[in-house]
């Protein structure tokens, strides 16, 4: 086996009223190195008390097994912009990391279809597996056995995300959602979620950014486990973006803004946050790539 890197990039899930169904592939990745090794060795930026019971190899060795192969004994090395638990996705571009790991040592030959299902099962919603697997926006959700999925690449704006220093633990933040929502909710946070897609793709940013903020699938129940959450969407407009987000389920948040202004609004916001990372993110347009590495 000749070594290899896997790179998945970070996701931003919901976009507002897009709960569990739409998504964006951001700039920030996880690498992952793959050399053929003896016995187990696991490489990261911290050190790895349990390597073979590595959330990623773990995904791995069940991905293995659900096609009757096991994993051999691997040489992984791991590097990581994504921080954990602040709603960037970590634990999809890891779960997916995980599959891609064993689909290549293993020769599953899984399509991208197969590891978007495949992930999404572990993930338990469409909405960071789909964008990072494909990259760009991705608007997916389960349907029967399958997962539909439409991407949508070229946006045009700017993207601030706000990450603070506490962690939120997705698990948490769905615990404070309803089971249910009645008739007429779920309805206005379905049109309030279908606008927001339609300006998008007509590229009227501005009135997708002020939509976005009209969620009521989860951001008002999960506004009070967020911290500076009025605070941010507030200062954030006055410096020119057009609307504030949580970032999946959060605590970070997320503004979309004109195209240009990004710097200066982050710039401006690490002011009045100086506790905050605050930084200027990218729409990720590929996805997760696999490349074959000549000097490990
Ligand atoms: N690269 C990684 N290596 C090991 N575990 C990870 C990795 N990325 C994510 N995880 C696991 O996923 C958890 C975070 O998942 P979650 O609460 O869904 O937050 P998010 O996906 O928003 O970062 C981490 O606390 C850790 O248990
Ligand atoms: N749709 C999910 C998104 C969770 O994203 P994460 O990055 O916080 O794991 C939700 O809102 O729970």
């Amino acid at each position: 086996m000749k070594p290899f890197e896997i790179t998945v990039p970070a996701s931003s899930g919901n976009v507002g009223p897009g709960f569990d169904s739409m998504g964006l592939a951001l700039n920030l990745y996880l690498t992952l190195q793959v050399e053929e090794a003896n016995q187990w060795e696991f490489h990261t930026g911290s050190p790895v008390t349990d390597t073979e019971d590595h959330f990623i190899v773990k995904i791995a060795k069940q991905a293995a097994s659900w096609h009757g192969r096991e994993l051999p004994p691997l040489k992984l090395t791991e590097k990581s912009d994504i921080p954990l638990a602040r709603g960037l996705g970590s634990s999809a571009s890891a779960i997916l990391a995980g599959i891609e790991l064993a689909n290549q040592v293993c020769d599953l030959s899984l399509s991208k279809d197969d590891i978007l299902r495949f992930g999404t099962e572990i993930e338990g919603h469409p909405d960071n597996i789909a964008p990072s697997l494909f990259g760009g926006l991705v608007i997916s959700t389960a349907f029967e056995q399958d997962i539909e999925y439409v991407q949508v690449k070229n946006l045009s704006m700017d993207i601030i995300v706000y990450i603070p220093e506490v962690e939120l633990k997705t698990e948490e933040a769905r615990n404070v959602l309803p089971e249910t929502y009645p008739k007429d909710v779920a309805a206005r946070a379905s049109g309030i979620s279908n606008l927001v897609v339609a300006s998008l793709l007509q590229g009227d940013y501005a009135f997708a950014g002020k939509m976005m903020e009209k969620d009521l699938f989860h951001e008002p129940y999960r506004a009070k486990l967020i911290p500076n959450y009025e605070r941010i969407r507030y200062e954030a407009k006055q410096n020119g973006a057009y609307g504030t987000i949580i970032s999946g389920a959060g605590p970070t948040m997320l503004s979309i803004a004109p195209h240009g202004k990004g710097q200066t609004i982050a710039e401006n916001m690490q002011q009045i946050l100086p506790e905050y990372n605050i930084k200027t993110v990218a729409v990720d347009e590929k996805g997760l790539t696999v490349t074959e590495l000549s000097h490990p």
